[in-house]
């Protein structure tokens, strides 16, 4: 017998059959009829199925493509039973849609053509038109009719994250220019996080306007700064973008390495603070106002023998069992090398020891 608590919350862009789904509900600090359970990154390289869809499609051109967005998305559902589907797309897609020149290179991640790095470059970010993307609206109002009672996760970059890329032009370390860029020239840095929090939030509301019943911002990067930079430079914008969306869906903040950030990221307005590996969620609860959280396993145990990562996902479960609410998931995204069998074991795990029904 399943015992439903219902939803303390009522989302207003969410269909009636989701409001008490799991992930909603933990959301939005209710107790749920078992831990809800996803991955970041579960839709990709670690999976044969999506080798084999994405056989000779460049990334990006598969973003486009609402029948194989549909079937990658839905890959991780089926084959682990999680409690909630992420979007395939990519944080750099709505970037492309406006027409910034730039390209997703395999083992590297986006590089972008031409860097963005004055008041002129600045021209070249547009705002974001949903007949920009309307790939995507395609793509999620077929998800929501093919996944049924699990709910749809649709995400953004954050305006730091996004920066990052089109500062540097592409990936890097100590993200060198983007911080003296906001340092150096607080006027062009405030432009450019403006034109990226509408970029990002009409990103966020094309989803959710299509059907997904939560989102994720991804601050990825936004643990290289410290808190004051943080908060003077980085979550006004973040919170913009959160903000679009309150009421309607859940909305969930993310990033890596952000452990002395958690209490400023909570500040944004998100319901649902994400927390890497690196801060144990008892400690993390304290940092992020008592807000309900997600994560945090590390994604390399999931290499290790499964007696440890038996071991360390109840460790998890039982740094988190006096949180307002938990949604479990990783650090940060999979690892390629991970074996699917040992996710959906997780999944699995997670489910029995924490349904009303576990004994
Ligand atoms: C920073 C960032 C990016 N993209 C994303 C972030 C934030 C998440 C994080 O903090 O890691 C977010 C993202 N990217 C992708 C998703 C899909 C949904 C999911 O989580 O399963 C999501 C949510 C698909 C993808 N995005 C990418 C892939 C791999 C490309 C491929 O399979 O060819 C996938 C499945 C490429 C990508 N795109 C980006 C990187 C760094 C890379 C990796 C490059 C590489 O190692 O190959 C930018």
């Amino acid at each position: 017998m399943t015992v439903r608590t219902a939803a303390p919350v009522r989302w207003t862009a969410v269909q009636e059959h989701l409001q008490d789904s799991p992930l909603l509900v933990a959301a939005g600090g209710g107790r749920p009829e078992r831990t809800p359970v996803w991955f970041m990154r579960q839709a990709g390289r670690s999976l044969p199925e999506y080798l084999a869809v994405r056989e000779g499609v460049p990334m990006l051109e598969s973003c486009a493509r609402p029948d194989l967005v549909t079937e990658i998305t839905l890959q991780p559902v089926r084959r682990y039973g999680v409690d909630a589907a992420i979007f395939y797309s990519d944080i750099v897609v709505p970037l492309k849609a406006v027409g910034v020149d730039l390209d997703i290179k395999p083992g590297v991640g986006p590089v972008i053509a031409d860097p963005v790095r004055t008041a002129a470059d600045l021209q070249r970010l547009r705002p974001l038109e949903p007949g920009d993307v309307a790939y995507v609206t395609e793509a999620v109002r077929s998800l929501v009719g093919e996944l049924g009672s699990t709910p749809l996760i649709g995400f953004a970059g954050a305006p730091f994250t996004l920066a990052t890329y089109l500062v540097e032009g592409g990936p890097s370390k100590e993200h060198a220019r983007t911080k003296a860029l906001m340092l150096g020239e607080p006027e062009l840095w405030a432009g450019l996080m403006s034109r990226l929090a509408a970029i990002s939030a009409a990103f966020l509301r094309v989803q959710v306007d299509a059907g997904a019943s939560a989102v994720q911002l991804f601050d990825s990067w936004a643990g290289v700064l410290p808190r004051r930079l943080y908060e003077e430079h980085v979550a006004p914008w973040s919170a913009q973008v959160l903000g679009a969306l309150e009421g309607r869906v859940p909305r969930i903040t993310f990033g890596v390495g952000t452990g002395e950030l958690l209490g400023s990221m909570a500040a944004t307005g998100a319901e649902v603070v994400g927390v890497d590996f690196r801060v144990p969620l008892d400690e993390a609860a304290r940092r992020a106002a008592g807000k309900p959280l997600q994560g945090n396993l590390d994604p390399a145990v999931l290499l290790a023998p499964w007696p440890v990562v038996e071991r360390e996902v109840l460790r998890v479960l039982d740094e988190a069992r006096d949180l307002p609410g938990h949604v479990f998931n990783l650090g940060h995204g999979v690892l390629p090398a991970s074996d699917p069998d040992v996710l959906r074991r997780v999944v699995e795990l997670v489910h029995e020891r924490t349904g009303t029904t576990a004994g």
